[in-house]
């Protein structure tokens, strides 16, 4: 038996599943606890239904999961375009802005989502957020190169405050080291910012920074499951 808040991510993943996979597809496979769900899914649709499908996955988590599964395994050599990314999310914003990068995927995931022609959320009623920082405390994930990361955190906070944390690992000694060998920041306390847009351009712009946990106008639907069963759907206003 499920608790409400795993049973509400399992509600969304199904749906995600159900409405946007098809046969002949080309799949990104997100990352997180969510993600598993939809793969669960996704497995049990490719058997009963004799789907073929190709999963590209967005970390070394998301491609243990196809493999657990028997699903397809491919990769951006052999599969540039997809159909569609299946995704979680820590915070979705009323503009559709997201936060991702909790589990320190956020590289390939979104390498992985600008490669789809449609990336689809799946998240509980928790990641439902007005502005970005109201619900998800843990900041917004900023990979970067370990070498530059003492200044590049410097940087962040001199030019827009807050605090920027070096994310630590749990079960070792020393920081979290992403697929990609890189280290994760974490800005905190950031204050609410107009513009995400410019200031996504202006963190990556700093030497050293590899790629931002911020998602803004990428995804085209977003469904939050909810504690009562049912989903709430949140799409692109201006239809990216
Ligand atoms: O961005 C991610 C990993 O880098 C995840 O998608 C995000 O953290 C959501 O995870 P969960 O489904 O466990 O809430």
């Amino acid at each position: 038996m499920l608790s409400p808040l795993e049973a509400a991510k399992q509600t969304a993943a199904h749906k995600a599943i159900n409405k946007h996979v098809e046969n002949n597809f080309v799949l990104g496979i997100g990352s997180g606890s969510t993600i598993v769900y939809a793969v669960e899914r996704l497995a049990e649709r490719v058997a009963k239904e004799n789907l073929e499908v190709v999963c590209i996955p967005t970390s070394f988590q998301a491609k243990q999961l196809i493999v657990k599964h028997g699903l397809k395994l491919g990769s951006l050599d052999t599969h540039p375009i997809l159909d569609v990314c299946i995704d979680g999310a820590d915070e979705v914003d009323a503009n559709l802005n997201i936060i991702k990068g909790g589990g320190a995927c956020l590289l390939e995931e979104k390498i992985i989502a600008s490669c789809a022609n449609g990336l689809v959320i799946i998240a509980d009623y928790t990641k439902n957020s007005t502005k970005l920082g109201d619900q998800y405390k843990k900041g917004i994930p900023i990979e970067v190169v370990p070498m530059s990361y003492v200044p590049v955190r410097n940087k962040i906070r001199n030019t827009f405050g807050g605090e920027v944390n070096l994310r630590m690992a749990v079960a070792k000694a020393g920081p979290v080291i992403t697929d990609n060998g890189n280290f994760i920041l974490d800005w905190v306390n950031f204050k609410q910012l107009d513009d995400w847009k410019e200031v996504n351009t202006a963190i990556r712009m700093i030497p050293g920074v590899v790629e931002t946990g911020l998602f803004l106008q990428m995804a085209k639907i977003v469904y939050f499951g909810q504690a009562d069963g049912t989903i709430k759907e949140q799409t692109a206003k201006d239809g990216h």
